[in-house]
């Protein structure tokens, strides 16, 4: 057995022949480049290159203790996933002393990121060990390389010892993280049908062939932000993530990965912002499709095969859908074929139950309304929609969130508590309330503001109850005094007449807003 001196002094022997031997070449080499054609020459070259380096890398890796990987961009004509993973995982790991580095946003990316530049190093630990990366660019060899693509990969050394644990450990971890880093980068997108742009370039994805456009969907609401019941809230929260990592579950109980919510409740109760909270909870795309834009099953089949998967597939206001049946008679005297498929609400429940569930995975589907009881009870019987969800008037906790939220008040303001003895009288929508606290940026005036809003509405309200104390009254008097005269008749009935003028008033200042 050689001890260690020797062997150096081994490889060193080897080192010095191979600098004399190189050197030899380089003479030999200019020697005979005048005389041998250029292919010969590159043949030779390469050859006498490729035998010196396997030579040495076999000798010198026999001693050494660590092992590199090389993890090239590209598997045969196919993008490599480890090269892909690495490259977004090591993005969160690039030393901020690092001098320089790349800087990169897509159309799909929210921010910008950073990756490293041609050899570059990355230390990283893992399990109680380290790792290194490093970056390498290997660009086209001159005139040879005129018609030849960079060659791009990365190596990462380690300690032979810890080769089980990289390979069966390490780069899995490395593939599940960056597909988590991506997650969270990634722009939700907002899919309608008369969008005309198609921000979705990268891909090549999710336009269905023209069927849909599409456009980041930029919306900064958070369930934070919402103000609603919270309960409500945790048990939306809690039932969106059930939803997300059941998917074995789904599978074994053979039902598809889909799920449905139905939010109802007046105009400005933040049913369209609820929906943006969810897709950017989720990260899922939203699809926006208006039934008004449709006219038969087929029509709206195609459209729906192309949506993609980890989206929400929303339909607003569809109480509408009565509209849908008034259609279908339009439809069948327009066409006068019978064989012509019009869009009715069956059509579209029974492709949601059938054929679309069996396509795709992680899909939502929200229908939203201002008038459940006017909804086909198709629509709500049990199974339908896994889960009803009620947006009503603001509560005191509903103007907490408001309140910290617009003017990043708390509800230690001396005007708060008689804000909330009015929000508990009255009836008034979190888009009226938002509007008026946004009216100052000084927060009394902004409260003073809502203060007169909600007093008002108070008084409108007692004002409807004495008239209705009134006529109830009245219409008392009448129906036990037999002799009453024609006047007093007259003047009940204007106070019945003016009663149903007040109760038909639409809500003031609630206008019917579409935020998606
Ligand atoms: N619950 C809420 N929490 C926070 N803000 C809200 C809430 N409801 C409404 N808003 C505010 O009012 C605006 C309009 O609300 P939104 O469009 O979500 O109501 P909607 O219930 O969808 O109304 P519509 O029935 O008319 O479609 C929102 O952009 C938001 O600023
Ligand atoms: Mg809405």
């Amino acid at each position: 057995m050689q001890s260690f001196g020797e062997m150096q002094s081994m490889a060193t022997n080897i080192f010095s022949a191979y600098a004399s031997v190189a050197a030899s070449m380089m003479l030999y080499r200019s020697m005979v480049n005048d005389i041998i054609p250029e292919p010969v020459k590159s043949f030779f070259y390469s050859t006498f290159n490729r035998f010196f380096k396997s030579f040495f890398d076999r000798f010198f890796g026999k001693l050494s203790t660590h092992m590199t990987v090389v993890v090239d961009e590209q598997n045969g004509f196919t993008r490599n996933q480890i090269y892909d993973a690495a490259e977004t995982y090591l993005r969160t790991m690039i030393n901020p002393d690092a001098e320089r580095l790349k800087a990169n946003k897509s159309s799909k990316q929210k921010n910008i990121s950073l990756s490293m530049e041609k050899d570059q190093q990355v230390v990283d630990s893992y399990k109680g060990f380290q790792l290194k990366w490093q970056f390498i660019l290997v660009e086209p060899d001159g005139d040879k390389g005129k018609f030849q693509a960079e060659r791009r990969y990365f190596e990462l050394t380690f300690e032979k010892q810890n080769r089980d644990i990289v390979l069966n450990d390490y780069l899995p971890f490395v593939l599940a993280k960056a597909k988590e880093i991506k997650e969270n980068e990634r722009a939700v997108k907002l899919y309608t049908r008369d969008c005309p742009f198609n921000n979705d370039d990268e891909d090549g994805g999710g336009n269905g062939g023209g069927y849909w456009g599409c456009v980041n969907l930029d919306h900064p609401v958070t369930f934070d932000k919402l103000a609603m019941d919270p309960n409500m809230k945790r048990a939306i929260i809690e039932d969106l993530d059930r939803f997300v990592r059941r998917k074995d579950y789904y599978r074994k109980v053979g039902k598809a990965w889909k799920r449905g919510y139905l939010l109802y409740g007046p105009p400005g109760t933040g049913k369209s912002s609820l929906i943006a909270a969810m897709a950017n909870y989720l990260k899922f795309d939203v699809y926006d499709l208006e039934l008004t834009s449709l006219y038969s099953n087929s029509e709206l089949r195609r459209i729906l095969l192309c949506t993609n998967n980890k989206s929400i597939l929303v339909i607003e206001d569809i109480d509408c859908s009565a509209q849908m049946h008034d259609r279908e008679r339009d439809t069948q005297s327009d066409h006068g074929d019978s064989s012509y498929t019009k869009l009715t609400l069956s059509g579209l429940l029974n492709f949601i139950d059938g054929l679309w569930s069996t396509c795709g995975d992680e899909r939502i589907i929200i229908f939203t309304t201002n008038h459940k009881d006017k909804l086909d009870p198709a629509l709500l019987r049990p199974g339908r929609m896994d889960m009803h969800i009620h947006m009503g008037y603001c509560t005191p906790a509903g103007f907490d969130v408001l309140a910290s939220n617009y003017l990043g008040i708390n509800d230690d303001h001396r005007l708060v508590p008689e804000i909330k003895r009015l929000i508990r009288e009255v009836e008034i929508s979190p888009a009226e309330l938002a509007e008026h606290l946004m009216r100052s940026e000084d927060a009394d005036l902004a409260l003073e503001g809502v203060i007169d809003l909600l007093k008002q509405k108070e008084e409108e309200k007692n004002e409807m109850l004495d008239d209705e104390k009134m006529s109830d009254d009245v219409k008392e008097n009448n129906e036990s005094d037999e002799g009453v005269d024609q006047g007093k008749k007259r003047k009940s009935g204007k106070i019945m007449r003016d009663l149903t003028k007040f109760r038909r008033r639409p809500n003031r200042g609630i206008g019917k807003r579409k935020m998606l």
